[in-house]
């Protein structure tokens, strides 16, 4: 008799394994590798940013208070006292009607309040020195400043202390920026996971065999490595297992004992050779569901073992894709602390009917140019031409006839370099 499952929503399956994640340890890596880990510590100003009052223009530093009544008919006149760049520090004190010459990111000279910028001022006498501090040039300006006009203020931008990140941020490139800023050379991260990628199935040959009647080139196993790769994680694979019992149960053994998450692909359907349903059995293993009502991927399967998941992804190529995206790796993100797990979700309209009646969710691959989204062609479950052509997935709910082109429909993102922090769908 062949085993009647019971099929549970996709937001079920999702929250079910959202609560078994165990959070990964920590660990230092230099900045240079930080990119694309999570934060496993908050982000704290070190300092102020700016560290010092500086110059936002190239322009004259002034007290501005020597530019009240200024006009058009009554320009008033600063004698130049010096001539700072970015870097340099002009150890003049800027007095009555004084001014320094100063470039964008200078730091302010003492006694100035305001700048003005190059092309608020006529040059009335000889030309600036550039190399000199001292020079004799002046210029003349036709509107009054205010104290701390044109000045980027100390700590405008962040303040000692302040934090600017909570822990489970990406480090994604502008958080390097502010690493960098703050003069770190390690961070402290979350580890990443060991997963482990077993394809089975007797049917595939490696990469590189010729076709052989009857076989099949193992797609899944390298495209859930490069979906990790996505993640910054890589996997570690082990070669294909063919569908015996005993041999793949050596394998998810080994398998388990060296990896934080194993994920599989094929043999969690009903059919003879469909084995993964007895190696979890035999391990012992909390199995969470074994049915999602979902297209495709409906026979998806996650367990749980000694705080380890085991991701049971269908052989199908669109649905393990599928099942990677929506299952792993947000489990995954979860144990490293991330704060936003889940696929980016937008919404857009449909460029062309879908007419197929839902009585499961439908994840139809598809491509998305930022207002339109249209299915990338053949799209059953065994399609690897959609996953391919795919830049996303349109997400059909339940209990639906079909959508025609115009309509508004929900889209998951997977190419995204964060995801969000909530489950809309
Ligand atoms: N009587 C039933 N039959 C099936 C059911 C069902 O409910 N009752 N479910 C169907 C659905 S839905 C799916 S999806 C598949 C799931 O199959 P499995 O996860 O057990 O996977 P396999 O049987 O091992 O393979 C399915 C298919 O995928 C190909 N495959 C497998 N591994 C790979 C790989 N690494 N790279 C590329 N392609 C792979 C495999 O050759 C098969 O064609 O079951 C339906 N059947
Ligand atoms: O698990 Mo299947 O992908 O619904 O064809
Ligand atoms: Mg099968």
């Amino acid at each position: 008799m062949v085993e009647i499952r019971t099929p549970i929503s996709v937001s079920e399956a999702v929250a079910r394994v959202q609560a078994e994640a165990v959070r990964l340890g920590s660990e230092f890596v230099p900045i240079e590798e930080a990119y694309g880990r999570i934060l496993a510590e908050p982000l704290i100003a070190a300092h102020d940013v700016p560290f010092f009052d500086r110059s936002p223009y190239d322009g004259f530093a002034i007290r501005s208070k020597d530019s009240v009544g200024a006009s058009g008919s009554g320009r008033v006149a600063f004698e130049v006292v010096d001539h700072i760049g970015a870097g340099a520090v002009s150890d003049k004190k800027v007095g009555k009607r004084q001014a320094v010459r100063i470039m964008t990111g200078a730091q302010l000279p003492q006694g100035a309040d305001a700048v003005v910028m190059l092309e608020q001022t006529q040059e009335t006498a000889g030309a600036a020195d550039v190399e000199g501090t001292e020079t004799n040039a002046s210029f003349t300006i036709r509107k009054p400043f205010e104290a701390g006009e044109n000045i980027s203020f100390r700590g405008e931008d962040m303040r000692s202390g302040e934090e600017i990140l909570p822990a489970g941020s990406l480090v994604h490139p502008g958080t390097i920026a502010l690493l960098a800023t703050f003069g770190y050379e390690r961070l402290e991260v979350a580890k990443l996971p060991v997963v482990g990628i077993l394809s089975t199935g007797t049917e595939l040959l490696e990469q590189g065999s010729a076709l052989e009647p009857g076989k099949i080139r193992n797609s899944n196993g390298p495209m859930i490595a490069a979906q990790l790769r996505r993640m910054g994680v890589r996997g570690r694979m082990y070669a294909a297992a063919v569908d015996r019992l005993d041999d793949m149960l050596d394998t998810v053994r080994q398998a388990l004992t060296e990896c934080d998450c194993l994920i599989t692909t094929g043999g969690v359907s009903v059919g003879d050779f469909d084995l993964l349903p007895a190696v979890y059995e035999r391990l012992g293993a909390k199995v969470l569901f074994n049915k999602v009502a979902m297209r495709p991927g409906s026979v998806t399967t996650v367990a749980v073992l000694d705080g380890r998941y085991l991701f049971g992804l269908s052989g199908n190529p669109s649905a393990c894709y599928t099942g990677f995206e929506l299952f792993a790796r947000p489990a995954l993100l979860r144990m490293m602390g991330a704060q936003r797990v889940y696929p980016m979700q937008t919404r857009a309209i449909l460029g062309e009917d879908f007419g197929k009646a839902n009585p499961f969710a439908r994840f139809v691959r598809a491509v998305y140019d930022g207002e339109r989204v249209v299915p990338a062609g053949f799209n059953k479950s065994n399609a690897v031409s959609s996953i391919g052509r795919g830049n996303a997935l349109i997400v059909l709910p339940g209990g639906t006839r079909g959508f025609k082109a115009g309509d508004t429909v929900d889209v998951i993102l997977p190419g995204m370099e964060e995801g969000s922090a909530v489950w809309n769908l």
